[in-house]
């Protein structure tokens, strides 16, 4: 049997972790859990999903989709179908993903896409996750790279690209701001502990490191 079968049998509930090669999605995970999944500094390491288990709680690290230096087009299609086929055959026990984001950038490299009149892979993402009725929250990561007087106004430009009127705060239960790097990921902790209360699984919180 694979390795990552003997993480995934009887798993009930899932949370993954989707985004864009490099947004931070394995730095965040071992902030969140103190477990270490593959860090690295070259974008496109994560190339399958990646679990860690806890309890009956299955973590994944998917791998990120979008450009990759020195992965070719055709395989970052094949990732990205990979991914939603993943999120597909998985969709019964996924209870929540969390979209990564790296906040200083999303809203540049949306418009470079839409300026090719082409859809964002990431609203692509979003969309798509909605559809299949996940609970989707927005990961807003890197905040250490702005200055504190301009976070409101990125994470407005953030939600609005998503289909979330400003401003960004009527939807503080779907939107963290955070950054791994920093360790700073207490908004991000509060949604996914709410959101394992309303599933009466209190007894998952103590594997996540507070
Ligand atoms: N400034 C800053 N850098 C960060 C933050 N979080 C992660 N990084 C850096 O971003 C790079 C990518 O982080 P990863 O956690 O490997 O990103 P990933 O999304 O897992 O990347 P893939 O596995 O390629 O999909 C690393 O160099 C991290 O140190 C953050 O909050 N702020
Ligand atoms: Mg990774």
């Amino acid at each position: 049997m694979a390795k990552s079968e003997n993480k995934t049998e009887g798993a009930s509930l899932e949370i993954i972790f989707v985004g864009r090669s490099n947004v931070g999605k394995s730095s965040l995970i071992r902030e969140l859990t103190g477990r270490k999944v593959k860090v690295g500094k070259r974008p496109g390491v994560t190339l399958i999903p990646a679990h860690i288990r806890l309890s009956d709680l299955l973590i994944t690290d998917m791998p990120g989709f979008g450009f990759m230096s020195g992965v070719k087009e055709r395989k970052q299609d094949i990732v990205k179908d990979k991914i939603v086929r993943y999120i597909e055959d998985n969709a019964g026990r996924i209870m929540m993903a969390v979209m990564v984001v790296d906040g200083p950038v999303f809203v540049e490299v949306v418009e470079r896409w839409e300026s090719r009149k082409e859809i964002p892979i990431d609203i692509e993402m979003f969309d798509f996750l909605k559809e299949l009725g996940i609970d989707v929250v927005l990961a807003v990561n890197k905040t250490d790279r702005v200055r504190e007087e301009e976070l409101d106004s990125m994470l407005d430009g953030i939600t609005d690209k998503l289909g979330m009127l400003p401003p960004w705060r009527q939807w503080i239960n779907m939107v963290a701001p955070m950054s791994a790097k920093k360790g700073q990921i207490k908004s991000l902790k509060l949604i996914i502990r709410q959101r394992l209360h309303d599933k009466r699984r209190d007894d998952l919180f103590k594997y996540f490191r507070s």
